[in-house]
């Protein structure tokens, strides 16, 4: 088994080094390889995804990733921002289907934003499209003013765009995740506008024929972003395109106490995966040794399973964090009273010895 380990920017190095820590103390055999990625990889390369970055994700079982971008990279033209990194990755290993599980541990209640009972045993999961839709969709560009009135652009344009194939294969994923949950679906769009989610909305329904065991309802993006903070365990499955997804993700983070706690696993057809936080580099809190570790190392979890074929080892980990969080144990941004705050490493530290104790 070979693992690519892609730290990034910001706290994506000091997570992933919590990650890797945790990994190591599995007793699995297993080989990893460290390259730059993102903002890093620019500053030395003068590329955000070498070649060298992109060849090693390719022959690797799994990769482990940290998070990309730095406020500093912000005028930077698109190709070269640290975002394309992870954007490149997905798109070049095809890794269409993006699985967001938003759980609200039950020593966390009290962090999440909502009620406890409107949170208490959430479990949803969110599958987002990732390599179409709007991030990826041609043309796109910039037209400057033929005066150079506005040198930088007077008009800027992407285009919203899936294929029936894309839909297909998303929604397959989406029927086949329900039937192992409590088969139901509920398919996020904005079919009342957009020509895209017209045809989202109709292949989902004409797929859904295929799971007469799974109840597939739809709903509108804007009123699934109100629905998920007035009543979030209405949800089970949610599938939705890339765009919604990455919004709607971040706002379920909030139910389960901070983004900090979002893991995402991202695969292709050969079940090769990327695993990472949901959130970003944090650059405000990079360097302090706060961030939290935590959806990292249950990421790496879900690489166990989904892509290392070792569900055992995965649910080891699961048990530790939840013995770590059962044990008080808070880095700042899911502290509340009556606990104790850690830092990224001593939370680390301790997900490594509950492992030793169980
Ligand atoms: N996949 C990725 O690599 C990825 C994902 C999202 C954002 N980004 C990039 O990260 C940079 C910062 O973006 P942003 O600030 O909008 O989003 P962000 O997710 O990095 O941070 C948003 C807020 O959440 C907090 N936060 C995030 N992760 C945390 C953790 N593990 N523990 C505690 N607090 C945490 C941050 O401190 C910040 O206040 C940008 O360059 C953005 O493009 C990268
Ligand atoms: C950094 C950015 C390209 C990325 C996305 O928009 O997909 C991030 O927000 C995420 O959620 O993984
Ligand atoms: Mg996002």
């Amino acid at each position: 088994m070979k693992i690519a380990i892609l730290p990034g920017d910001g706290i994506g190095t000091e997570i992933v080094a919590e990650a890797v820590k945790v990994l190591h103390a599995l007793d699995l055999k297993f080989e990893t390889e460290t390259a730059l990625v993102g903002g890093a990889a620019y500053d030395a390369h003068g590329h955000p995804l070498p070649d060298a970055t992109l060849k090693l994700a390719k022959e690797s079982d799994a990769i482990l990733f940290g998070a990309v971008g730095d406020w500093k990279y912000d005028t930077l033209d698109r190709p070269l921002r640290p975002e394309q990194a992870i954007l490149g990755l997905r798109k070049n290993l095809g890794l269409f289907a993006n699985f967001r599980p938003a759980i609200c541990y039950p020593q966390l209640v009290d962090a999440s934003s909502l009620k406890r009972e409107l949170v208490s045993g959430l479990d949803i999961l969110i599958i987002r499209e990732l390599t179409g839709d709007i991030y990826f969709g041609q043309p796109r560009g910039r037209r400057v003013s033929p005066d150079g009135h506005f040198p930088g652009a007077e008009e800027a344009f992407d285009t919203m765009r899936y294929s029936r194939p894309e839909i297909q294969r998303i929604a397959h994923v989406a029927f086949q995740a329900a039937r192992k949950r409590s088969s139901r679906v509920t398919s996020v769009d904005k079919a009342n506008v957009l020509e895209t989610f017209q045809l989202w909305k109709d292949v989902l329904t004409e797929i859904g024929k295929e799971y007469p065991d799974v109840a597939l309802d739809h709903m509108y993006v804007d009123n699934a972003a109100m629905q998920l903070v007035k009543a979030p365990k209405k949800f089970d499955v949610v599938v939705t395109g890339n765009m919604f997804g990455d919004i709607l993700s971040d706002a379920a983070a909030m139910l389960t106490g901070s983004i900090g706690m979002l893991p995402s696993a991202s695969l292709n057809t050969k079940n090769q995966g990327l695993y990472e936080p949901s959130h970003g580099s944090a650059p405000d809190i990079a360097g302090k040794g706060v961030a939290n570790p935590l959806a990292t190392i249950l990421s790496a979890a879900m690489m166990l399973r989904f892509s290392l074929n070792q569900p055992e080892a995965a649910v080891r980990i699961e048990k530790a964090v939840d013995a770590v969080l059962t044990q008080g144990l808070r880095t700042p941004d899911i502290f509340s009273e009556g606990t104790t705050k850690v830092g990224t490493v001593q939370m680390g530290d301790a997900v490594v010895k509950a492992l030793s104790q169980s």
